[in-house]
């Protein structure tokens, strides 16, 4: 047994650091362990421009540790109104890296996201144009769609089509959840990836439900059963550059998340690489989590990888059972559980 692991330095393809004083507690934590990071623009008001996107990127490094080199990777947010324009400008700023599509009402902050694909058409074409990728929550939202199935049915229904439309753009479906979304991936061409999260590979919807409703792990798209996990597990581990790391760490506060209409999402970046080598060592594959986080996410992204490393040690410790975030506690992932894998800090 490997009690040592020594990775090339990961990067997070997919994370919400949330603004203002949450960037004290979610900048430190994602750039303990991450040269680079994606950065989520659905903020209130989302990010939808270059100028937005810059004084959200000042706000981002304003708030690294001191001696950090973390750098946020810019995304603008789609809208109905998203002109291709928007697009070219944000592509000549060189920080702006994709651009992302919330169905309007699926999930976090979407209010203000695309009603219909069409809208975007002239804005996929530009991506498409200047290689900028385009990131997918990909749900439906139609009330009639039951939530387990509404994965599978926006790629059935929409993604097939969107990608026939423009077979030149780059696109990462995001934390993906079920053995469609893999065969999907698979079964396209090398401009389509996926990302996936700790916690879709660590548990399934009974861990949310069997025993008593579990709000800390409900997060969209919502967890599957396990035959699901299994399928992600085997893409994770497959050594297939396809799939790569995006925790979609993204925060709420308890009180929003204990409630009767609580919030989707859960804080993993406190321990994100750990609950990557969690997941990979129950499946015997420690040696394909280094490709997984450092190499497959570059070279789609067309970026050069990290040059320097990280090391983990088999040290088991406990998750604190509550993260002081300012005024209003964040409850982790995994809050009071022990993990197998500590980083060595440097
Ligand atoms: N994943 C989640 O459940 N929530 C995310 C939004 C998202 O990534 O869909 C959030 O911003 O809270
Ligand atoms: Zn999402
Ligand atoms: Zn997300």
């Amino acid at each position: 047994m490997t009690d040592r692991l020594t990775l090339l330095r990961p990067d997070d393809w997919h994370i919400h650091l949330r603004d203002n004083a949450a960037l004290q507690n979610t900048v430190p934590d994602v750039a303990r362990v991450f040269s680079r990071a994606i950065i989520m623009p659905n903020l209130v008001p989302p990010v939808r421009d270059t100028a937005a996107a810059k004084s959200y990127q000042e706000r981002i490094l304003n708030a690294r540790p001191q001696h950090s080199n973390f750098i946020p990777l810019m995304t603008l947010y789609l809208t109905d109104q998203t002109t291709a324009q928007i697009i070219h400008q944000a592509k000549g700023s060189g920080f702006i890296y994709a651009a992302k599509l919330y169905p309007a009402g699926a999930t976090t902050n979407s209010d203000s996201g695309v009603t219909a694909l069409e809208h975007i058409y002239p804005a996929l074409e530009a991506m498409s144009e200047v290689g900028m990728p385009l990131l997918v929550h990909g749900e439906v939202t139609h009330n009639e769609v039951d939530i387990f199935d509404r994965e599978k049915r926006f790629i059935d229904e929409q993604l097939i089509g969107l990608i026939a439309r423009f077979p030149n753009l780059k696109v990462v479906l995001e934390h993906i959840t079920t053995a469609d979304a893999t065969k999907f991936v698979l079964a396209a061409s090398d401009k389509v990836a996926a990302t996936i999260t700790a916690h879709h590979l660590l548990f399934n919807r009974n861990h949310m439900l069997v025993g008593g409703i579990k709000p800390h792990f409900y997060c969209l798209p919502i967890l599957k059963r396990n035959t699901h996990q299994e399928a992600l597990l085997d893409a994770a581990t497959s050594g297939n550059p396809k799939f790569f790391l995006g925790t979609d760490s993204a925060p709420h506060a308890q009180h929003a998340k204990e409630n009767a209409c609580g919030c989707a999402g859960c804080y993993s970046a406190f321990a994100a690489i750990e609950l990557y080598a969690q997941a990979f060592e129950q499946r015997n594959a420690l040696d394909k989590l280094e490709a997984f986080a450092s190499h497959f996410g570059p070279d789609f992204y067309d970026l050069p990888r990290n040059q320097d490393s990280i090391t983990l040690v088999r040290e088991p410790w406990q998750v604190p059972s509550q993260l002081p975030f300012g005024e209003h506690p964040v409850i982790p992932l995994c809050a009071g559980e022990t993990l197998n894998w500590r980083l060595v800090e440097a």
